[in-house]
């Protein structure tokens, strides 16, 4: 880890950025919002500015949609493969080189601890676009053998949508925005980037840096503002043919909705309720950190977090020991000093929104073992939180806190495979799901069971080949992998008469 991640120098460079008037990126041009409104940003570890943004209208999206389309007929459609993949490999080289630079800003605008986000963010990001430049070249149709042998020959082709629409949350700007830029872009997409507009920086940061590293004018557009109004606009726009959302379930289900009057492919990510089941014969230390940081990573503001518990009821005290201990410990602070853990949540909605979730448990006869409160530190933190004595029944366990607050059940050796799976599985959601054995054939017997896109066993993590997406109210398609990129595609069969 780079000492200078924490440096003054650094921290100067990315507030000096921050505090520039910030155009939105149309057209290879930087311009302010037709209507000349903007939009402030702060840092949420201290409430203190940051930056001003650009506020678009639907105007502004319709020009970014009217670039994006010039692009992809003058240009974009014409390039290489090969060009697209140099294109996607040189952003990435542009990223690394200023990767604690990016790091340091998105820590300041979004809370999360510097070194998390330089790890995890920024190497993901990088990883990604590395990942899908070597697809650019490789989206191959198939030849399909059909029915009529010797009569005729048949093949598919992927076929790029000429304009994207990328809307990103707020958890994790960059890895969001590039883990939908990438495969947009190597399937041969020109693109409309949403960032959320509680942390726009990074993004606009990102449009430089695509424009540094040569993508054509046109080719990426960054257009910052409120969800209502720019986020609806793109929605809504005609010409717009593919949205690829992650945010909040209810805005998901209204850009189903509005994305149907205009047939728009749409890809959803849209969180989750995970669980993670302990059993028995776990390997417990193992267990009991994964757990914890699962749940306190990123404040708890993380899609796949591991939010619901099932321990074993013969290893439940040690576990939930374990956790509670790991809770306390943590060092919480501005995600700018090098002890910080666990940095503030987003903004004051959010920790609102946790608090009121946490009131709700005990209200429902939760018991707090740990946390349950705000921490008057100067920003938007809250202590993290763990409950027991909940129920499937209860409001934190069925709804997405999207705060650092775990809730610990237990089931004892009554409970077969299939109820253990049951309880799982009792959620609208299924983005993810962790298990916790030794034993081979109750692993693979619940993974099969449990109604997540990704179940882990034992540890492991996200990769940019996996594909990632929810069953039921996690939302609809997958990102990453080649599902990833198709997504980004339609299919088209060609038949030849012979
Ligand atoms: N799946 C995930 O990773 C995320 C889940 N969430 C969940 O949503 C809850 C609320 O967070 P919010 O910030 O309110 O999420 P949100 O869904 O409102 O925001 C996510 C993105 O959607 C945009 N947006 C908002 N309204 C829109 C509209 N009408 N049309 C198009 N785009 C629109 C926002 O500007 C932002 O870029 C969180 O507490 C959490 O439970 C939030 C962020 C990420
Ligand atoms: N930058 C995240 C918090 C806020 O702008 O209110």
């Amino acid at each position: 880890m780079s000492e200078a991640l924490f440096s003054n120098a650094l921290r100067h460079k990315a507030e000096a950025f921050a505090q520039r008037e910030h155009g939105m990126l149309i057209g290879g041009q930087w311009r302010p919002a037709a209507s000349g409104k903007t939009l402030d940003t702060f840092n949420p570890a201290t409430k203190t500015h940051l930056g001003t943004i650009a506020s678009a209208g639907p105007e502004d999206v319709d020009h970014a949609a009217q670039a994006a389309q010039r692009a992809y007929r003058e240009v974009w459609s014409r390039q290489t493969p090969e060009e697209r993949q140099r294109l996607l490999w040189r952003l990435s080289d542009r990223i690394e080189s200023c990767a604690d630079e990016l790091a340091v800003l998105e820590t300041l605008d979004s809370g999360k601890p510097v070194r998390d986000a330089r790890m995890m963010d920024i190497s993901h990001s990088i990883s990604m676009l590395r990942y899908y430049a070597g697809w650019a070249t490789k989206l191959n149709g198939e030849t399909i053998a059909v029915s009529r042998p010797g009569q005729w020959h048949s093949y598919t082709l992927h076929q790029p949508f000429a304009v994207a629409g990328l809307i990103v949350p707020w958890n994790a700007p960059i890895m969001m925005a590039i883990g939908k830029l990438a495969p947009a872009l190597a399937a041969g997409c020109c693109v409309i980037l949403k960032p959320a507009e509680l942390t726009s920086l990074t993004a606009l940061r990102i449009g430089e840096l695509a424009c540094e590293a040569g993508f054509p004018d046109g080719v990426i557009n960054v257009v910052t503002g409120l969800g209502s109004v720019a986020g609806q606009a793109i929605v809504d726009h005609p010409t717009i043919e593919k949205i690829s959302f992650t945010g909040s379930g209810a805005i998901g289900r209204s850009i189903m909705v509005a994305g149907a009057r205009h047939m728009k492919r749409v890809t959803l990510e849209l969180g989750g309720k995970s669980p993670v089941v302990i059993m028995r014969d776990a390997e417990l230390d193992e267990a009991i950190g994964s757990a914890a940081r699962g749940i306190f990573a990123n404040a708890g503001q993380t899609c796949i977090a591991g939010s619901r518990v099932y321990v074993h009821a013969d290893v439940y005290d040690r576990v939930l020991d374990g956790i509670v201990s790991f809770a306390k410990g943590l060092v919480l602070g501005d995600g700018m000093q090098p002890e910080t853990q666990m940095g503030p949540l987003v903004s004051d909605a959010q920790l609102a929104r946790v608090r009121d979730y946490i009131e709700a448990g005990r209200q429902e006869g939760a018991a707090v073992v740990t946390g349950g409160n705000a921490l008057e530190m100067g920003g938007h933190f809250c202590a993290p939180t763990v409950l027991a004595q909940t129920r499937q029944d209860m409001r934190v366990v069925r709804e997405e806190i999207f705060g650092p607050v775990l809730c610990v059940q237990r089931f004892d050796d009554t409970m077969s495979l299939d109820g253990i799976a049951q309880l799982a599985n009792d959620t609208d959601y299924g983005l993810g799901a962790m298990l916790w054995t030794r034993d081979l054939s109750t692993a693979h017997k619940l993974a099969a069971t449990v109604k997540a896109g990704t179940v882990r066993i034992n540890g492991g993590g996200l990769d940019p080949a996996l594909p990632f997406g929810g069953f039921g109210h996690s939302g609809v398609g997958r990102e990453s992998g080649r599902e990833g990129i198709e997504a980004f595609t339609e299919k088209k069969s060609i038949i030849i008469a012979l």
